[in-house]
């Protein structure tokens, strides 16, 4: 009996969690990477010759010298996150290729991180940590080291999708007054009858927010949107939360713009560039706490991200609409 796996699929990263891959193993062919970056790329290029699916699951770039080294047969590639901005989208398109991703899948995560940066800016942690080290903690006064309380606050959210809509969830639990958001479409009744919330322009989203979220996609409109101008806009006691791209602050006017106070404080999952350097000004300001990009770094999400990624690449090798398709 033959045992010839109809398709070849290239795991294009050694992260991919194998409880991912294991859904693949009936009708195909495993090619794995088994170098880590950057020498996975010469890796890649070789092994991904004759595959007919790609599971993406890093942050390098699939662009048309991956998609030439597979050759024409390649018919479904996912990534395993939500942003698609690792992927050559424009070159996919134009050779038909589908596209999946897994938003879906690292919400909770995020909204999770959301929410303690959003804690952790308000109440200044990395200024109390930096008293502790310093020999600075000030027992003798009350008043000291006082934060931004969240009961009663007004949330904004410049982007109001999964992730956004699952912080406001959580946010609930701490009495907030309100939600605003700023998006191009109005979301359902149900929605902001559930969160108090109300669509506003990004004026009113930056006067008005006392948290401001950014939860939202990098695209040509949202580069460097959060500027000085904006900032300039904003309430001196805001704290500003991202969790989208870094890219959608411009990075020197927010250094300014916590320096001198315009702001109160920033939590950053995201930054610009990636890795930030250990010597980067913004690490040198009290009011501002930072993680390194890892909202979506739980165990359970990447395996449910690799589990939609591998059904996406099966429905795709079969010819049908992916169940998260990115585009
Ligand atoms: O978009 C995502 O999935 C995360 O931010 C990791 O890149």
């Amino acid at each position: 009996m033959s045992t010839t796996k109809p398709f070849k699929v290239l795991i294009a990263h050694t992260d991919v969690p194998p409880e991912g891959i294991e859904i693949l193993k009936e009708q195909c062919e495993i090619l794995q990477v088994m170098n880590e970056p950057p020498k996975n790329r010469p890796e890649i290029l070789e092994k991904i010759k004759g595959a007919h699916a790609v599971i993406w699951g890093g942050r390098d770039i699939l662009n048309a010298e991956i998609l030439d080294a597979a050759g024409p047969q390649l018919k479904a590639v996912s990534t395993m996150s939500s942003g698609i901005n690792n992927v050559d989208v424009p070159e996919l398109r134009k050779r038909g290729i589908p596209l999946g991703s897994t938003p879906a899948m690292l919400t909770v995560a995020v909204a999770d991180l959301t929410v303690g940066l959003l804690i952790a800016a308000a109440r200044r942690f990395q200024e109390g940590r930096r008293k502790i080290d310093s020999d600075k903690w000030d027992k003798d006064h009350l008043n000291w080291m006082l934060g931004q309380d969240i009961r009663d606050s007004t949330v904004g959210f410049y982007g109001f999708g999964g992730i956004g809509q699952a912080v406001a969830k959580r946010l609930m639990g701490f009495e907030i007054e309100c939600v605003l958001y700023t998006t191009r479409n109005r979301v359902s009744q149900d929605i902001e009858e559930q969160f108090n919330a109300k669509k506003v322009d990004f004026e009113t989203l930056l006067a008005e927010s006392d948290f401001l979220i950014i939860a939202s996609p990098l695209t040509k409109d949202t580069l460097g949107l959060f500027n000085a101008t904006a900032f300039n806009k904003m309430k001196e006691t805001a704290v500003l939360v991202n969790v989208g791209r870094g890219k959608i602050v411009n990075q020197d006017d927010l250094y300014e713009a916590l320096k001198s106070n315009r702001i109160f404080a920033a939590g950053l999952d995201v930054m610009d560039p990636e890795p930030l350097p250990s010597n980067d000004k913004l690490l040198t300001l009290d009011n501002v706490v930072v993680t390194p990009h890892v909202g979506y770094a739980t165990r359970r999400t990447r395996v449910d991200a690799a589990n939609l990624a591998s059904r996406n690449v099966l429905r795709g090798l079969a010819g049908e609409p992916m169940l998260s398709p990115a585009y």
